[in-house]
């Protein structure tokens, strides 16, 4: 099953949907909760975490089984050998709390991450803000769409903005080290917000409340199951993702971190943007 059908994607997206919305009402009847909480080398985990990862898993594996595809999750990708994932034309890649931080921190901005890769490269992706209570979904070529529990699902498009002037980025409010700060401090565009979890972030530029979402590794980096789902969702709204050399990422490598710089956007400008942000760059490392 190399090659799926227009049909066959969304059936898998339905699928991905519902497991979506019941990751969703689990998030949301701990998100109060006192939750034990592990430190990890990747950040914190809690029990959200592992139980949503194995919701997830376990309900696509009943649908779907091991046969026709691999499964990347951030919560069993360590006990996993690479080979399967490596080998199989067909990957989900799971992010089952994105956002841990804010999580525990109880600022509602934490996602869930459903999206399957062909190849190296996205096909279809669900994206899940319990607290907002909406799921943004996409297939290659059939654009995004935005659903409320129980309504109709609308297609959603990134805002028009194409003055630097009028634009506003979001950014991580706890990976950032020196040289990001630095980075944002002579980027073109001044009006600047913190928003938790890469999938919130993706959201704002689809909600038309930003236009642009930059990234950069330092001693960790984003890793495939951040960016994969969001990536998507965004493309087919009419945006751009690339690292600053203007390359989209290709997940499900032996490494699955996306190292340096990323940019997304709502299309006007990206090039120009990536440019610049390559040449402050430049300039703060004194090359
Ligand atoms: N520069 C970076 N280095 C490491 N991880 C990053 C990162 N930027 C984002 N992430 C990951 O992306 C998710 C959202 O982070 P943030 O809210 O800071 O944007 C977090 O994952 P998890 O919460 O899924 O573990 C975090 O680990
Ligand atoms: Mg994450």
């Amino acid at each position: 099953m190399n090659h799926l059908h227009a049909t066959e994607l969304q059936e898998l997206v339905a699928i991905a949907r519902r497991i979506g919305w019941g990751s969703a009402d689990i998030l949301l009847k701990v998100q109060h909760a006192d939750l034990a909480i592990q430190d990890s080398a990747d950040g914190p985990v809690t029990a959200a975490d592992t139980a949503v990862d194995a919701y997830i898993l376990n309900n696509l594996q009943a649908s779907l089984g091991k046969q026709d595809f691999a499964y990347l999750t951030e919560e069993t990708y360590k006990t996993q050998p690479s080979h399967e994932r490596l080998a199989k034309p067909l990957v989900w890649v799971i992010d089952p709390l994105d956002g841990t931080k804010d999580f525990i921190n109880g600022t509602g901005e934490y996602a869930v991450h459903i999206a399957l890769l062909a190849g190296n490269r996205p096909i279809l992706a669900v994206v899940v803000c319990p607290a907002a209570e909406r799921l943004y979904f996409a297939t290659l070529g059939g654009g995004t769409f935005v659903e409320h529990q129980h309504e109709a699902p609308k297609p959603i498009y990134v805002s028009q903005r194409n003055r630097l002037g009028e634009m506003t980025i979001v950014a991580s409010r706890s990976h950032r080290n020196d040289r990001f700060v630095q980075l944002l401090q002579q980027f073109p565009v001044q009006q600047q917000r913190s928003v938790g979890s890469v999938g919130g972030k993706i959201a704002a530029i689809l909600e038309q409340q930003a236009d642009l979402y930059l990234s950069l590794s330092g001693t960790s980096a984003p890793k495939d199951w951040d960016l994969a789902a969001p990536e998507l969702i965004l493309t087919e709204a009419g945006g751009q993702l690339t690292h600053f050399d203007g390359t989209p990422p290709r997940y499900n490598q032996e490494d699955v971190s996306q190292w340096g710089g990323l940019l997304a956007s709502n299309g006007q400008c990206h090039d120009v943007l990536c440019a610049e942000a390559t040449r402050i760059l430049g300039a703060i490392d004194g090359e």
